[in-house]
């Protein structure tokens, strides 16, 4: 299998007085007034990049935060910058650009050991066209190519794919290496019962996973603003609710293909659901099957929690990608919290728990329960992907071992 590619590691480069061009994956929470609400995909970035520091590399950060539309300030880079100094031990630059005569500049002014962050890298739409050009625009500041970005592995974009034809060596950073140790291990060959838990907002992207795993798993249990769709392509009423209007289809197939494959695939029976999308939206449980007109389902119910975790009791491995609600939202934040001490609970009980995705994570740190869960992976998109058996583009393009 493709993802399973031995990859050239980063203890091998010689490093020393090097430009070394380096894809985090920095995308983490922001609250309203730009404090980043958790930090761990900083936390794990962190070793790879004081490798370099002590090793005499000049350091280029390169990352993506949430998805811009074109240069949009919400999405700058800059309120990390404090955090990931005092994480390294060292004042980080900042370049207002990713490329150009300006960046240039600042990367030839990095000291051996010195560390420059530069801007949004997603505020060119060539970068998730992986424009070859602007590939090699950014490949031209540096002299190697390190991808320590596994949260966006699955992305075949210019600064994770498109970048490594032009440098050389192209290796693995430590945490990228760290992760697929670990998943393509727990989910190549599982303990069974196997179950996923898929929620979160990212429907689009996600729903086309669901397919692949019914190949692999044994309960495939669905939350967050995943359902909706599903609910729809049944024929309730949703309200206001979160929909993709393209896939009910693909949900009505998707529930049929459970039933043909004997997977057991569980839709909350109840729902919580607010008047408007605010923490101080009124708020209501309701049966699946009734909501109003007007109204958003933004949790899952108390029924729900309680057969979601009798069904989690009989498993041995679950991996969980995107939250119960919007959990940001205390009102909200039940379902969420719920699925996270259960499976903390499981954990303790010898069951592999695997937690991936930005979001799934900051809400499991919220809790206090990250170090009770088997692993933390800083990928929730990725780590269905490598689940599925996908190839990820961001390690295919690197150097094979
Ligand atoms: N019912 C819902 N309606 C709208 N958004 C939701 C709902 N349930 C969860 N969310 C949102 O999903 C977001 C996380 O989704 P996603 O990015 O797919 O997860 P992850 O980052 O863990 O991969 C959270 O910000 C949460 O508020
Ligand atoms: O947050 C991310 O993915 P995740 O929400 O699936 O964990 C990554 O940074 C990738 O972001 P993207 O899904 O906008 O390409």
């Amino acid at each position: 299998m493709a993802t399973k590619k031995s990859v050239s590691s980063l203890s091998e480069a010689d490093l020393k007085g090097k430009r070394v061009f380096v894809r985090v994956d920095l995308n983490v929470p922001l609250d309203d007034s730009f404090k980043i609400t958790d930090d761990t995909r900083i936390r794990a970035a962190v070793p790879t990049i004081k490798y370099l520091m002590s090793n005499g590399a000049r350091v280029i950060l390169s990352s993506h935060l949430g998805r811009p539309k074109g240069v949009t300030a919400k999405f700058s880079l800059k309120p990390l910058v404090p955090r990931l100094s005092e994480l390294l031990g060292l004042e980080v630059k900042m370049a207002d650009d990713c490329i150009g005569p300006d960046v240039e500049k600042l990367v030839a002014e990095i000291p051996e050991g010195g560390v420059l962050l530069l801007e949004n890298v997603r505020f060119y739409k060539e970068e998730e066209k992986n424009d070859p050009e602007f590939a090699k625009k950014l490949a031209s500041l540096a002299d190697l190519y390190v991808n320590d970005a596994f949260g966006t592995a699955h992305r075949a974009h210019a600064s994770t794919e498109g970048v490594a034809k032009h440098l050389k060596p192209s290796v693995a950073g430590f945490l990228m290496q760290k992760e697929l140790d670990y998943l393509v291990g727990a989910v190549s060959n599982p303990k069974k019962p196997f179950a996923a838990i898929v929620g979160g907002s990212k429907v689009s992207s996600k729903i086309g996973v669901i397919e692949s795993l019914l190949e692999k798993v044994d309960i495939l249990v669905l939350g967050g603003g995943m359902i909706f769709t599903f609910y729809k392509a049944q024929g309730l009423a949703v309200g206001s609710s979160l929909v993709e209007e393209d896939k009910l289809d693909l949900a009505t197939t998707l529930l049929e293909k459970a039933k043909a494959k004997g997977v057991s695939l569980l839709l909350p029976s109840d729902v919580v659901i607010a008047d408007k999308f605010a923490p101080d939206a009124n708020s209501k449980i309701v049966p699946a099957s009734c909501i109003p007109d007007g109204w958003m389902g933004l949790d899952i119910g108390p029924d729900s929690i309680k057969s979601f975790s009798e069904t989690l009791d009989t498993t041995k491995t679950v991996i969980w990608n995107g939250p119960m609600g919007v959990f940001e939202f205390e009102k909200f934040a039940a379902g969420t919290l719920a699925i996270a001490k259960k499976l903390a609970d499981l954990t303790g009980k010898g069951v592999t728990t695997i937690i991936g995705g930005g979001d799934s994570v900051a809400a499991v740190e919220q809790a206090g329960l990250a170090d009770k869960m088997s692993h933390i992976s800083t990928g929730g998109g990725a780590s269905l992907e490598l689940l599925e058996g996908k190839p990820l583009p961001g390690v295919l393009a690197l150097d094979e071992a």
